[in-house]
């Protein structure tokens, strides 16, 4: 699976802690940037990684942000993209299921890595579930313009 990975200069540390973490498992990642603390507005960061998830170049993307929040926001700024903010493993799960989230986003000054390489672990490894949620994320795709 080949996964966009992005952050802006408060999810930085956090990263470089998941792609460690998926290139040990084998994930071909690419890491869109930043690669310092220094200030970066996160909306810059999360264009690149959705406009190439959506254009089918990357499986899945992964975006973190202070907060996970505006970074998810921008990112479902462009068609296809279905970013979602997970900070639980349940919620992990059911955004593939029945979501078929195509962006993780998460905040670094949220949660710890721990249980944000949880989430990961089951967000990669989870597959949509179909059925009913077709129809829905059908739905989802009609409103867009
Ligand atoms: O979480 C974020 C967006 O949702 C940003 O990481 C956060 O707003 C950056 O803040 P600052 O410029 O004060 O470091």
């Amino acid at each position: 699976m080949k996964i966009a990975l992005g952050a802006d200069h408060g999810g930085v540390h956090l990263k470089e802690t998941i792609k460690t973490f998926l290139t040990e498992q084998g994930f071909e990642v690419t890491d869109f940037g930043t690669h310092s603390e220094e200030s970066v507005d996160y909306p810059d960061i999360a264009e690149p990684v959705a406009k190439a998830v959506a254009a089918g170049e990357y499986d899945r993307g992964i975006l973190i942000c202070g907060t996970g929040i505006g970074i998810g926001i921008a990112a479902n700024k462009v068609k296809g993209i279905r970013a979602a903010l997970c900070h639980d493993c349940f919620s992990a799960k059911a955004s593939r299921e029945h979501n078929d989230a195509n962006i993780l986003t998460m905040g670094e000054r949220v949660i710890g890595p721990g249980l944000a390489l949880s989430i990961v672990d089951i967000w990669v490894h989870t597959e949509f579930s179909g059925g009913r949620h077709a129809r829905r994320v059908a739905k989802i795709t009609n409103l867009e313009v």
